[in-house]
């Protein structure tokens, strides 16, 4: 050992010296050439006699992470500075985050291309065991189980790890609100792992270059810190389902309804959808009312440019786990009912879709919600009317230039046509009996709605503390 940061193992077998060397903040490895790691990327560093293992998450350029294990053998040191050596690098690995997490898996073998469990064996168990994380593991069988897991979960895991899409997440949060102490199940963190053909959530956390990076979600099971999120509670014929993401009627509801049966085509059916709805291109026949609290579109963008730089400035040192709550541990008590008009805009023109919900990304070609913050409460909404003075030709030209090349970098926000309102809650009221309707990418009955949303409700890991989706500035030309 050359320096207190510096170690030298040598690979069985081999002639080749590795050199281990870290600062505060990265990890270098040099065996002929550098690696530098970021020290929240190291998993692992354990020592039998002088055998070592140091394990991380590496990342070749812009490629996808993979895990790497060291193995050598230590050339010249004392065991007690050989202990002094890894304990210092995995205090400064863990910073505020609990090592060996308590995690409880749930994947579903069915979710997207039907590769859950062979990922989840080949790449996410040997990071999670790596890390050396209690793991328990459920593979969901029917629909439905996720909920009833989520429902009667244990309050002592450190995290739930959902190896599926976004529709398993939906039912996760609808278990924890039928839980017999909701408000201590909802304190659980749930961590995504995108594997299927709807994985909005993991996008939102990750950003959109590891959003589908299952290296980069496991990555955050182990290192990621609770970040608190609204829920939004959705009542239907007197029944309330909570929804984490998204509620949609008309063109866009083509996206997710009635491409059920083209999931071998992973999130391409979506693609397929938009274009379906295009082509089909029909007006939404239902009446929109909704509680405003922000309708000016700068201002919107302001705020979150604000909040962002905000959250920003405090990642590193954002907190561990909230306590238990040992008193108030009901579910938070509707604010609307669903006959309230004091306040309400009503919006009486034909539209061609309603869309609300929390959270940026719905999927990887659609940046609906970018000024969506985790815990301001508001549900962002929008809406496009069908224009009935212009030309059928030219409200279709006008649609696809909201959705079309930059609607995933969050283009649709900042254009005219589109009306964007930040709410406390709404209501949609169909016009007519048929209609599509999805939920969090689920399909519902084509019946009245509302929704509302309760402010800080669920926790998800994140690496950062906020979505990672960035919104540019208002374009010269809308
Ligand atoms: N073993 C199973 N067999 C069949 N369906 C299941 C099973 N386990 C879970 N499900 C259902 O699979 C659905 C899809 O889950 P999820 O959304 O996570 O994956 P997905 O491939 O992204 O699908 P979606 O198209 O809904 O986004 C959920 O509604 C869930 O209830």
């Amino acid at each position: 050992m050359s320096s207190h940061r510096e170690l030298r193992i040598r690979a069985a077998g081999s002639k080749k010296l590795t050199t281990l060397c870290y600062t505060d903040t990265e990890l270098s490895v040099t065996d002929g050439r550098l690696d530098k790691v970021p020290l929240r990327q190291v998993l692992a560093a354990r020592r039998n006699g002088l055998n070592m293992e140091v394990a991380y998450i590496g990342r070749k350029k812009k490629e996808p992470m993979f895990l790497t294990t060291l193995v050598g053998t230590v050339e010249e040191a004392e065991e007690d500075v050989l202990d002094a050596w890894l304990e210092t690098l995995l205090h400064l690995a863990y910073e505020g985050v609990k090592r060996g997490r308590r995690v409880k898996v749930i994947i579903n073998p069915h979710s997207g291309t039907k590769k859950g469990v062979a990922v989840f064996n080949k790449t996410i168990e040997p990071i999670l065991r790596s890390a050396q994380c209690t793991l328990d593991i459920s593979h969901t069988t029917r629909s439905g189980h996720a909920y009833e897991i989520a429902k009667t979960l244990s309050l002592d895991y450190d995290a739930m790890v959902i190896v599926s899409g976004d529709g398993l997440v939906h039912e996760v949060l609808n278990g924890f609100a039928h839980h017999e102490q909701p408000l201590n199940a909802f304190r659980i963190p749930l961590a995504p792992i995108p594997t299927g053909s709807g994985n909005g959530l993991a996008i939102n956390l990750l950003g959109m270059a590891d959003g589908f990076d299952v290296c980069a979600a496991t990555l955050n099971v182990v290192k990621g810190l609770p970040m608190k999120v609204d829920v939004c509670s959705l009542t239907q014929n007197g029944k309330r389902t909570l929804s984490f993401m998204s509620q949609v009627v008309g063109l866009i509801a083509d996206l997710d309804i009635g491409t059920d049966h083209l999931r071998w085509m992973g999130e391409a059916r979506f693609t397929y959808g938009f274009l379906r709805g295009l082509i089909q291109f029909k007006a939404c026949p239902v009446q929109l009312s909704y509680k405003s609290v922000q309708v000016d579109k700068d201002e919107m963008f302001a705020i979150y440019q604000k909040r962002r730089t905000e959250a920003k400035a405090n990642e590193a040192t954002r907190e561990g786990l909230p306590e238990l709550a040992m008193d108030e541990t009901a579910l938070p008590s509707l604010k609307y009912s669903t006959t309230d008009e004091d306040g309400w805009t009503v919006v009486d023109k034909p539209l061609l879709y309603v869309l609300g919900g929390k959270g940026p990304y719905l999927g990887r070609d659609f940046m609906a919600f970018p000024v969506s913050l985790p815990d301001d409460g508001l549900i962002d909404l929008i809406a496009q009317e069908v224009f009935a003075q212009k030309k059928y030709q030219s409200a279709r030209t006008e649609f696809l230039s909201a959705f079309g090349g930059d609607a995933a970098n969050g283009g649709t926000f900042w254009k005219s046509s589109v009306n964007y309102v930040k709410a406390s809650a709404y209501r949609v009221k169909p016009l007519s009996p048929k209609g599509a309707f999805a939920v969090d990418g689920e399909v519902f009955p084509f019946e009245e709605y509302q929704v509302e949303a309760h402010q800080g409700l669920a926790t998800l890991l994140s690496p950062h503390g906020y979505y990672a989706a960035e919104l540019a500035g208002r374009p010269t030309k809308p």
